[in-house]
């Protein structure tokens, strides 16, 4: 673990719950579904990849919303999306381990387990087909990325910075994303993405991260060399007044070829 001094109130709250949550019984071991295939799938598609986020709520969200995560699922992939991101975490994000379940039976498409994974016993909640590890919270980066791909896990590595990103590659990660959203004041910065961009190597999948919310930040997150983007709030309408979720993902993920 780095240092805890300069997060935010929220996130040093979330890890303290993160850290006492059990993990699973038996040892999962998933059969994955590809996201890489899946990024080829969309690309030949024209269309733009994006892995949209159930996302319930969050500490910088306006409101809940209680859908069902399925039908959200369902939605999200009928505007386009490549894959899906869930929440799992249950106290700050309104996520659980059940709606990632039924989110997974729902579509075809790749899950990704999105939650405040601390230990390896918590690989073993819920499968999913691909399992976010955020660097900065990580003691062992190195073991856990092992960990999820002895599982099947395809691990998704989450970054902030360059010395982050220097961790991330050191620990084997070959999917990466970088987070443009600051875990100390919470706020979020596009170019963030654009500067770490520049270090990673060509042969690692690249995904930015947050603070997407139009086909202009697509087409900038695109530029700067993502290969795929994770929307949520955008996509779930905190706040925005756009309840259609598939329309709210199909804007972005034909962001190339609209006429926006
Ligand atoms: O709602 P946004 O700004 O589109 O962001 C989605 C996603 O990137 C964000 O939810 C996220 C990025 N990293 C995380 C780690 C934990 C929980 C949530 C996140």
């Amino acid at each position: 673990m780095n240092s805890e001094t300069e997060l935010a109130p929220a996130v040093a709250s979330i890890l303290e719950a993160a850290r006492e949550r059990p993990g699973g019984g038996d040892r999962v071991s998933v059969d994955a579904r590809s996201l890489s295939d899946a990024i080829d799938r969309a690309e030949a598609a024209g269309r733009v990849p994006v892995v949209a986020e159930v996302k319930p709520t969050s500490p910088t969200a306006e409101g809940t919303r209680d859908d069902d995560p399925a039908a959200l699922a369902e939605a999200m992939v009928e505007g386009g999306a490549t894959a899906i991101s869930v929440l799992t975490e249950p106290d700050h994000f309104g996520g659980s381990a059940e709606s990632l379940r039924q989110v997974r039976d729902a579509v075809d498409v790749p899950v990704l387990r999105k939650d405040f994974i601390m230990h390896e016993a918590q690989l073993d909640v819920v499968e999913a087909d691909l399992l976010l590890l955020i660097a900065r919270f990580v003691d062992d980066l190195e073991a856990l990325v092992a960990a999820a791909r002895e599982r099947g896990f395809q691990p998704l590595v989450e970054v902030h910075d360059r010395a982050e990103l220097e961790s991330a590659l050191e620990a084997g990660a070959d999917l990466i994303g970088v987070n443009n959203r600051d875990l100390a004041r919470l706020e979020v910065d596009l170019g963030t993405f654009e500067s770490v961009a520049t270090e990673v190597p060509d042969d690692v999948t690249l995904i930015a991260e947050s603070g997407i919310s139009s086909p202009e930040d697509v087409r900038r997150m695109r530029e700067a060399g993502a290969n795929a983007l994770l929307v949520g709030s955008a996509i779930m309408d905190h706040g925005t007044g756009e309840t259609d979720i598939t329309a709210n993902t199909r804007r972005l993920t034909q962001a190339t070829t609209g006429d926006e």
